[in-house]
């Protein structure tokens, strides 16, 4: 089987604490070929999608969020013998803000708050990374702070061409804290990603492609997103799944122990006098 053991897991009451901070209309939904009305379902048969909104927030994750993210992680375990991918998707144009800073400046701007978001969402991005299914970010917009992690957590990322990424932590007086630096230096190497973590720039598409983090680039998003993904369709899903078991296995042997060393630095800078005066500056409405 392809369950794996993470060294960062949440726990039942980060889950529950987590779960009650949201409202209906800020959600992640599963979306499975079988049941779904998603316009790529017909040609993409085994590929699931998670989609997510939080629309006065730029699909920035609630603490509902979270929780649901690791709920349609769970029924994607329980349908995977017809699946081969999945697709990570902002609604309205956008991909995501990161954390919702509202949620975050009102209930977990404590130490311990700071450590129950980075356990749920690392251990989430672990589960997601680890399925046996080729996972592809579709980014429009802009992806930014956490959101720029959830893009890493992914096998692909397809950029519309007018999208931005930018890993905006430094600026919170962090580091990220879903698991999102060490994935970035698997991605693109020691160099990029320090330059990406430390300036906080916003990288553009193009820039994206040049240094190995967007693997497509296009205007028609879901045109792209077909045509990538379609190869991947076309085998079947046990096949798939092995191919990427035995990839993954041979990439990621040491790769969460990174992972715990990144959350025990993100615990100790959470709540801390630079991350609490960039949650301040944030307006409230
Ligand atoms: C793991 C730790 C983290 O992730 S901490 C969070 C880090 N994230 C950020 O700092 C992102 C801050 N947001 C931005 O930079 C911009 O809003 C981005 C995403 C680039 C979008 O820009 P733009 O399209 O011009 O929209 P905008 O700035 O006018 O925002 C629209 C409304 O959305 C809100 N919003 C945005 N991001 C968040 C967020 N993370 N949490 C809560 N609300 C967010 C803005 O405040 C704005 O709200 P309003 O319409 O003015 O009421």
């Amino acid at each position: 089987m392809f369950l794996r053991r993470f060294s960062v897991l949440s726990r039942p009451s980060d889950m529950s604490s987590l779960r009650s901070l949201g409202t209906v209309h800020d959600y992640v939904h599963l979306h499975l070929p079988s049941s779904s009305s998603f316009s790529w379902a017909s040609s993409l048969p085994h590929t699931a999608l998670i989609h997510f909104r939080n629309a006065s927030a730029r699909n920035a994750f609630s603490g509902k969020m979270m929780a649901e993210l690791h709920d349609a992680i769970d029924a994607i375990e329980c349908s995977l013998p017809s699946l081969s991918c999945v697709v990570l998707r902002g609604a309205d144009g956008h991909f995501c803000a990161g954390a919702d800073i509202r949620v975050a400046k009102t209930h977990l701007s404590s130490q311990e708050g700071g450590a129950a978001m980075s356990r749920v969402m690392t251990h989430a991005l672990s589960r997601l990374r680890g399925l046996p299914l080729v996972s592809v970010a579709v980014l429009e917009g802009a992806a930014v702070g956490g959101g720029a992690e959830l893009t890493t957590s992914c096998d692909f990322r397809i950029m519309k061409t007018s999208a931005k990424v930018a890993f905006v932590h430094a600026n919170m007086g962090v580091v990220p804290g879903w698991g999102g630096a060490a994935r970035l230096v698997k991605l693109v190497g020691r160099q990029q990603a320090l330059k990406l973590l430390g300036r906080t720039e916003k990288m553009d598409a193009k820039k994206a492609l040049e240094i190995g983090f967007a693997d497509v680039i296009a205007d028609d998003i879901e045109a792209a997103t077909i045509e990538f993904l379609k190869p991947f369709n076309e085998k079947e899903p046990h096949v798939m799944q092995g191919l990427k078991r035995a990839v993954a296995n041979a990439d990621d042997i040491v790769f969460d122990q990174m992972q715990a060393k990144e959350h025990e630095i993100f615990q100790e800078l959470w709540g801390g006098p630079a991350n609490i005066a960039a949650l301040d500056r944030h307006r409230t409405k």
